[in-house]
């Protein structure tokens, strides 16, 4: 099985399962910098990034962004100067599914190559 920050998300339907009790801990391993936080009852992948300015925090969320449409799943991206705050979940499970993990990994991937990181 190809590593999280090398896949590619699977189509978001509506009767996919979320991540089981089992699978959590195993994947959050991958995604080490990354907190699960639960609003509304929804649990979300979430990571600030920091940046030394609003330019580059801006490129940053437009790169998310690009990946996002690439593959068809998208965050939720505030971005204020010098951070952005990048949240991942399914909307059509209201929940956790790989490929949120898939994304994370593949969002620090961009943050890699990101100019003006903190
Ligand atoms: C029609 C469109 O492909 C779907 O609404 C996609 C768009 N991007 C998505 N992104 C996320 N995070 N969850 C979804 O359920 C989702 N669904």
């Amino acid at each position: 099985m190809s590593t999280l920050n090398q896949a590619h998300c699977e189509a978001c339907r509506a009767d996919a399962p979320q991540v089981s009790d089992e699978e959590l801990p195993i994947l959050i391993k991958q995604i080490p910098d990354w907190n699960i936080e639960v609003r509304d009852g929804v649990m979300q992948l979430e990571k600030v990034f920091l940046f030394k300015n609003f330019k580059h925090a801006l490129a940053f969320t437009n790169a998310v962004g690009e990946i996002s449409e690439a593959e068809g799943h998208h965050p939720g991206l505030l971005t204020e100067w010098g951070k952005v705050t990048v949240t991942w979940w399914s909307h059509s499970i209201k929940g956790l599914h790989r490929n949120d993990f898939i994304m994370a990994a593949r969002t620090d991937e961009v943050a890699k190559d990101a100019e003006g990181r903190k």
